[in-house]
């Protein structure tokens, strides 16, 4: 058991953001966390990575490394650093030029390794945001809308790469909008609407009539 919630409450003031959330993660689980905007996503996250308490309620984790793509770029990405000094510097476990070279390939990246990272597009900064991560080599991966500047191929490429570590073990948390992305067998779903509205596998959830990308919110 990695993470473990019992009736956890967030609120602020009179308004409840989170009420009454109950569930598990186990080591190697695929979890989608989904929901509208507004229904308290990013608040869980922010409860798992320890940014956030609950008001009410327990929140039981496992003292294992968690490595956190956020949702919105970092302003480093107005900095003057180039790719490698953030691959390099911004990462407490001070990574080894053979993994950051391997990554940087893998991802289509090496070319614009010494490039500064303001003048990178926006998937190309999103690209070096996730090799980071990745860097951390994480128990658990946890994803906040990851793809939101990346474009088709990549995405693709994307999550193939994310279920090869899912098949190595390595447990992944991820925030969507879009249940299209990143669903495999197996893959567990968390529905939030300040409380869980699903908890259960993605077979389950489509007995309930739900459809893969079938679940559209404004973003
Ligand atoms: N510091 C705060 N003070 C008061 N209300 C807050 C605070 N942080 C978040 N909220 C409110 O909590 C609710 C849940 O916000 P949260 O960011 O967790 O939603 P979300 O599901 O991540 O949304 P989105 O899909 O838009 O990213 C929102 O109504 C938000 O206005």
């Amino acid at each position: 058991m990695i993470i473990q919630a019992e009736h956890v409450f967030v609120e602020y003031g009179t308004s409840v953001v989170l009420k009454d959330i109950q569930f598990q993660v186990n080591k190697g689980d695929y979890l989608n966390i989904i929901g509208p905007n507004g229904s308290g996503k990013t608040t869980l996250i922010k409860i798992l990575t320890n940014l956030q308490k609950p008001t009410q309620g327990k929140m039981t984790i496992a003292p294992v490394v968690f490595g956190y793509l956020p949702q919105h770029l970092n302003q480093s990405a107005k900095l003057p650093a180039t790719v490698y000094e953030v691959l390099k510097l911004s990462n407490a476990k001070r990574p080894s030029n053979e993994a950051i070279d391997t990554l940087l390939k893998e991802m289509e990246m090496f070319d614009l390794k010494y490039h500064p990272m303001q003048r990178l597009s926006g998937g190309e900064q999103q690209r070096v945001y996730i090799i980071r991560a990745l860097l951390s080599n994480p128990d658990v991966l946890i994803l906040d809308e990851p793809t939101s500047a990346l474009d088709p191929n990549f995405r693709q490429f994307f999550y193939s790469y994310i279920e090869k570590l899912n098949d190595q073990g390595m447990t992944i948390i991820h925030v969507t909008h879009d249940l299209s992305d990143g669903l495999r067998h197996g893959s567990k779903i968390l529905e939030l609407d300040q409380e869980v509205k699903f908890f259960g596998t993605f077979e389950q959830y489509q007995l309930l009539g739900h459809k893969k990308g079938g679940h559209h919110h404004h973003v």
